[in-house]
């Protein structure tokens, strides 16, 4: 059976990112992940403690980053930063790869980074299972590079590889989501974030292996229009 716009909310983190994002702007994204029932909303971690108090009735998790955008702090950094997000209510934890280490070609540390993340989730004094999503940022790497980035990730623990930022040269690409997806397999998810902005686009991403989709044109998608958005691609 063919998915329909709305249908398609339950796979969506409804997103805004921008650095001048402001507490009604978070506001508004709140009511519109309670009004179409999207899987969540992703913020920056300042908005948790709003999000988390707006959404805490609601079955609209709240996700938002760590090492964002660059994924270039210190790896005690993306942990303390871990579980602090957590203790303001966050339930899902998109983090950047460290870019540099992994153009170094130095995985052992690009994955004990990761696991840090994910160690962390588990030390934060939670009892509920907190998704770890690694983003990889695919605009900067090679076929091969993505195949090694995502073993990587899916060796670390994480639930789930993601494409972008958003913040990078380019956003998501469907040939990228399946080599990711070829990689992973079935038991870790893939998140294709980055320029979707439209219904057609998003489900072109589903096609290629995506199982959720990270975009500031949530609302768009799910009532068939068309964002432009703020972006060169
Ligand atoms: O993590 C999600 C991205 O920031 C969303 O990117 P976008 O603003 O291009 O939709």
């Amino acid at each position: 059976m063919a998915i329909k716009p709305r249908d398609m909310a339950k796979m969506i983190d409804h997103t805004n990112l921008k650095p001048t994002a402001t507490v009604e702007d978070i506001k508004k994204l709140c009511d519109e992940a309670r009004e179409y029932e999207f899987a969540s909303v992703c913020v920056n971690p300042i908005f948790v403690p709003l999000a988390s108090k707006l959404l805490e009735d609601s079955s609209v998790k709240v996700t938002t980053v760590v090492g964002f955008p660059l994924g270039s702090t210190t790896t005690e950094t993306k942990a303390f930063e871990t579980r602090n997000v957590i203790k303001n209510g966050a339930q899902e934890i998109d983090m950047v790869m460290n870019l540099g280490a992994f153009k170094s070609e130095a995985y052992d540390l690009v994955k004990a980074d990761i696991k840090a993340v994910v160690d962390a989730t588990k030390t934060a004094g939670v009892t509920s299972d907190i998704i770890v999503k690694v983003i990889i940022e695919t605009c900067y790497l090679d076929n091969e590079e993505i195949a090694k980035a995502c073993e990587i990730a899916k060796e670390a623990g994480a639930d789930f590889v993601k494409t972008s930022t958003g913040f990078g040269s380019d956003g998501a690409r469907e040939d990228d989501v399946s080599l990711m997806r070829k990689t992973v397999g079935r038991e870790v998810g893939v998140k294709a974030a980055g320029g979707i902005r439209t219904f057609d686009k998003a489900l072109a991403m589903l096609d290629a292996g995506a199982n959720r989709i990270g975009t500031s044109s949530g609302v768009a998608i799910v009532t068939g229009e068309t964002d432009d958005g703020d972006k060169e691609y």
